[in-house]
């Protein structure tokens, strides 16, 4: 499924009847099938940008399309959260398979479904916990698998990995590109992590301070399967010094008009 998204401009209202203008007159695409990591300074509007594409939230102008053939009866698309938005009283399998709940499939057959994602996720031994019962990295891997159960054709992660450990992140990370390499959904994965897009991605989008439009778009050339030693090729500290020093430009920036009230 491809993303078109064309001149989308979005804001909030402050609290003083004036509008705080988040994402703007943004255009860019994303391909079927591809990886597309997005970066950029804290507070310019990725998150807002993800709710946008996720259907929580409505542009005020421009159009967001989803173009290509609809897979059998998945959603549009499925979101994995930070802070993992599990359902604490259910049961994992039960967290697993609440979006096919909702679609009215069978208790049997969802269960069925929601075990064999834990089961990619290398946690089916967890899977009649409760979300309390496990770690932070269990947790976000039954977040990818409820994800990735209701079939969606796009996966749109928002800084999924960003309150795991160092080690645990390591091991999110190659875990999802088997997962991703085995199933290819188009997915949007925003990040503070220079390294983790460049692992991951097949293109990064760099976007500017608020409100946000797209600086750059960088093709990440190093072929798959990858894994860890992607960090040694040279092109990859060349391109985290040159992505580092668009990310500070922009948030340079985004500090000054803070201080200086603009915004
Ligand atoms: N529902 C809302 N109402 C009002 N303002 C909001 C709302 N959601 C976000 N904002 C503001 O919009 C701006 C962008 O927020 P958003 O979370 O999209 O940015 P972000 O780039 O994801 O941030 P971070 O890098 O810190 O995760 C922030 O100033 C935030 O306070």
């Amino acid at each position: 499924m491809r993303i078109e998204i064309d001149n989308v401009a979005k804001g909030y209202p402050r609290a003083d009847g004036s509008r705080l203008s988040v994402v703007g007159n943004l255009s860019t695409a994303v391909e079927a099938q591809e990886f597309v990591c997005v970066i950029g300074p804290s507070g310019c509007g990725k998150s807002t940008l993800l709710g946008l594409l996720g259907g929580l939230r409505r542009p005020d102008s421009g159009e967001i399309r989803f173009v290509g053939e609809r897979g059998a009866d998945g959603p549009l698309t499925s979101i994995v959260w930070q802070d993992y938005a599990l359902i604490p009283w259910r049961s994992i399998v039960d967290n697993v398979a609440f979006g096919l709940e909702l679609r009215g499939v069978s208790a049997r057959r969802r269960r069925e479904v929601a075990r064999e994602h834990l089961a990619m996720m290398g946690i089916e031994a967890f899977a009649d916990a409760k979300p309390h019962e496990l770690s932070g990295g269990m947790r976000q891997r039954a977040g990818i698998a409820r994800a990735l159960a209701s079939d969606p054709e796009v996966l749109l992660m928002d800084e999924p990995f960003a309150a795991v450990d160092a080690q645990t992140r390591t091991l999110l990370q190659d875990e999802l590109l088997q997962v991703w390499s085995r199933n290819r959904k188009t997915v949007l994965f925003i990040t503070h992590s220079i390294e983790e897009a460049l692992l991951l991605a097949d293109r990064i989008i760099v976007l500017g301070p608020r409100p946000t439009r797209v600086v750059e778009e960088i093709r990440v050339p190093f072929p798959r399967p990858r894994d860890r030693d992607v960090e040694l090729d040279p092109r990859f500290t060349e391109l985290k010094r040159h992505l580092w020093a668009q990310l500070r430009d922009a948030t340079l920036a985004a500090e000054w008009a803070e201080a200086k009230g603009e915004r």
